[in-house]
């Protein structure tokens, strides 16, 4: 199987990041994606890779719908332009980051307000603090953007730790839910065993792919929100699958984010209509990939990532 190797910007800084590299391999049944952050050791992106495999050559669970709920997910961004993103997105449901590195509180409020009156009647609004608040931090600001807001759905991972995200969901009313207290632990269990959330975000690679996610599903008794990883569409479609195929769905899912990417590498990227992805299966297209393929240097570094990766899953 050959790993093609794509390099994207993104016109709004999102994880400290203006640029998305990865790579998009052909198996026997169809396009999977391998796209870890720049930042994880080898070790760490095992799950990712042996999804792209699971992605690739195992066919794809049934789906019991054909159309996937998404919110529109707000970067740390000012108020403006945090209203024009929902606007722009068809969503009833945004994901606004909050407890961004370099801002205070005061910048949340005035992000949560303005997507609070850009989105329509009923709409809903959560928060992604992705673990950058301490307990006493957490508990003050979750009250007060619940405010702003005039009633939050829920906060992700408002701390570090899952003990942490216990102790916070002892002392709030807005539900809590666990991202990377589940992607990241080793453990992703923990949260439950300890009570810490009320929801569980699942994304596709760093779990070890479609099938590894649709048990973890089954066995963490809360209810689950499908995430991306900011993907191509390929990677995408994985996550739409999974989130098709659950039999429970009561959350939209944070799966509209082809728009934090300035390429793609198929013919129709997969953008919401009317707030829902459909549930495709896209095939890649070789001129679009072309305008997004990674020079040399990027993708001997992809390459040799590959390598280390493999030679982890030997020891
Ligand atoms: O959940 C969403 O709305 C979109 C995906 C998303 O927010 C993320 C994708 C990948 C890495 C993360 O920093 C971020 C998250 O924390 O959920
Ligand atoms: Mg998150």
């Amino acid at each position: 199987m050959q790993f093609r190797t794509f390099t994207i910007t993104m016109p709004t800084t999102f994880r400290g990041v203006n640029r998305r590299e990865g790579m998009v391999v052909r198996g026997e049944v169809g396009w999977a994606e391998f796209s870890p952050f720049l930042d994880y050791s080898a070790v760490e992106c095992v799950p990712w890779y042996q999804a792209a495999l699971d992605s690739a050559n195992r066919p794809w669970p049934d789906r019991v719908r054909d159309r996937v709920p998404v919110n529109i997910t707000v970067p740390a961004v000012d108020p403006d332009h945090a209203a024009r993103i929902v606007l722009g997105s068809t969503c009833r449901t945004a994901k606004v980051k909050v407890a961004e590195g370099g801002q205070c509180l005061a910048d949340d409020i005035a992000r949560v307000e303005a997507v609070r009156d850009a989105l329509p009647l009923g709409g809903h609004l959560r928060i992604d603090a992705n673990g950058g608040w301490e307990v006493g931090e957490a508990v003050k600001a979750i009250r007060k953007l619940d405010k702003a807001a005039r009633g939050l759905e829920y906060v992700e991972q408002p701390c570090a730790t899952a003990k942490e995200l216990a102790e916070v969901r002892k002392k709030v009313e807005v539900p809590i839910a666990a991202d990377e207290s589940i992607r990241r632990s080793g453990d992703p269990f923990r949260v439950r065993d300890l009570e810490a959330a009320d929801i569980a975000v699942l994304k596709v690679q760093p779990l070890g792919g479609i099938h590894a996610c649709y048990r973890i599903a089954e066995q963490i008794d809360m209810p689950v929100v499908v995430s991306s990883a900011v993907e191509t569409s390929i990677g995408l479609a994985a996550g739409i699958a999974l989130a098709a195929a659950l039999p429970d769905l009561p959350f939209a899912c944070g799966l509209a984010t082809t728009s934090l990417l300035a390429g793609d590498v198929v013919t129709e990227p997969l953008h919401p209509v009317d707030g829902c992805l459909p549930v495709i299966r896209p095939e890649l297209d070789e001129r679009a990939f072309a305008r997004v393929a990674a020079p040399e240097d990027i993708d001997e570094r992809w390459q040799l990532r590959l390598e280390a990766v493999r030679e982890e899953l030997e020891e």
